[in-house]
Order: structure tokens, then C-alpha cells, then sequence
């Protein structure tokens, strides 16, 4: 329903700052409610926040740490958000943190999501923080344009959990926290550097079908305001 634009001069100042934010966020759940949950994105965008956020100072051994959304791959694939996680945020303070794994060693990518579900089921009632990418075609965690499950991952009447996707753009079989699970995160933050990125946020933002450009829904429907964090 809202969006707040964060600009910062470069990546280096955005990850900083973001990372002050997220961890303040982190801090009030624990005083509130004796532990936090954050569930982050993969891709290129997020590494140098993950690092400054592993090095901030909160009871990290309160905090819940899952993904958005993952390959179905394991964690020793390259491309595996896990890994990512793993080589840059749960370490320094943050190695202290619980980490929970969307992939699972199961027999299907259906089976994974339903076990994923099941052992995520105690977080994210709503996420402390909730940190979304975007790529370049409008999709935000792994609600694809084209995806096979993405009217269901976009309907508001989906119950929280993690559903399969497959698409043309996505590579892998995926698996992904639902909108509903998502869009009502205490800090709600949309993390995207670039110009290009800048230029598809302002396509997103225009009228258009949210099948075509997914991240409209988290724009336009999200119970949270969405705070924008961008850097060239
Ligand atoms: O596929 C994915 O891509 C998006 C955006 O990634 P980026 O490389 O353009 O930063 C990411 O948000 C998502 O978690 C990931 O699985």
C-alpha cells in the first residue's frame, strides 16, 4: 500500500545502513516477544548486507534466520541461497543464530515444500523483517512471471508456507514462501541496486497486470509498508 524510498550514494553506505535497521528490528522483537524472526533473499544483491549484518551486536541466539525462497538444490550447489547464507551471514555474531533450511533432501520439490512448511511453521506470524529481491523480469522471492503456482503464491487467501514454482526464467524448480507469509513482515524492506533495477521498479510501479510483474504485489497489496532500499 506504501512505499518509502531509501537511496544511499553506493552499496557499501545501503548495506551499512540496512543492516543498522534490520538489526534495531531484530532487538525490538527480542524485548517484545523473547525471540525474532528475519527471512531473507538470495541472489547477487544481498552479500554485502549479509556481511555487515553478521557483525552487528544483538542476541543472535534469539533470532530465527530462513530464506524467502531456494533452489531446489542442495546446500553445496553454487547456486544454492543456503550457501550464500551460509559463506556470508552465519558467521561473526550471527553464527549464534538458528538457521532454517527451505530445501530438504526429499524425494520431489512438492515433498520439500510441504516438509519446509512443516518445520518452518512456528516463525513468521508474522517475520520480524522480511528482506525481498527483485530481478530484472519483476519477480520478487520466487513468484515468477509465467510460474506454475504463481496465482496461487499471489493470492492473499494462500495459507502461510512455502509452495513449489517452475518457470522459464527461474531455472530450478523452486521453492518459496507464499505472499501471504511475506507481506506483513514488521520491517518489510525491497533491497535492489542499479540503475536497471531503478528502471524496473518504475515499470513495476506503473499499471500493469501483477502476473506480469509479480513484485506489484508485494507493491500494491502488502499489509506493511514496503521500504525501498536502493543504491546505483
Ligand atoms: O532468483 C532470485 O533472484 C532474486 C533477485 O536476485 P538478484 O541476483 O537480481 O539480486 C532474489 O531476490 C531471489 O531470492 C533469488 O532466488
Amino acid at each position: 500500500m506504501t512505499a518509502n524510498m531509501h537511496a544511499f550514494a553506493n552499496g557499501a553506505d545501503l548495506a551499512g545502513k540496512l543492516a543498522d535497521k534490520v538489526a534495531e528490528t531484530l532487538s525490538a522483537g527480542i524485548a517484545a516477544r523473547g525471540s525474532a524472526s528475519i527471512a531473507v533473499s538470495g541472489g547477487s544483491t544481498p552479500k554485502a548486507f549479509f556481511q555487515a549484518l553478521s557483525s552487528r551486536s544483538i542476541d543472535w541466539g534469539k533470532v530465527t534466520i530462513t530464506l524467502v525462497d531456494e533452489r531446489f538444490v542442495p546446500a553445496d550447489n553454487p547456486r544454492s541461497n543456503h550457501l550464500l547464507v551460509q559463506e556470508n551471514l552465519l558467521k561473526d555474531k550471527a553464527a549464534a543464530a538458528r538457521f532454517l533450511p527451505l530445501y530438504q533432501a526429499a524425494a520431489s520439490v512438492e515433498e520439500a515444500a510441504a516438509i519446509a512448511t512443516e518445520k518452518t511453521k512456528a516463525v513468521g506470524h508474522p517475520f520480524d523483517v522480511a528482506i525481498l529481491g527483485m530481478g530484472n523480469d519483476g519477480h520478487t522471492a520466487s513468484f515468477f512471471p509465467g510460474g506454475s503456482n504463481l496465482q496461487t503464491a499471489l493470492d492473499p487467501n494462500t495459507p502461510r508456507g512455502i509452495i513449489t514454482m517452475e518457470a522459464e526464467g527461474a531455472g530450478e524448480p523452486r521453492l518459496t514462501f507464499t505472499f501471504s507469509s511475506l507481506q506483513d513482515a514488521r520491517l518489510l524492506v525491497l533491497h535492489i541496486e542499479g540503475e536497471g533495477k531503478k528502471d524496473v521498479l518504475a515499470k513495476a510501479e506503473a499499471a500493469g497486470e501483477e502476473t506480469e510483474m509479480p513484485i506489484r504485489a508485494v507493491l500494491r497489496r502488502a499489509a506493511s509498508p514496503v521500504e525501498i532500499y536502493w543504491a546505483p
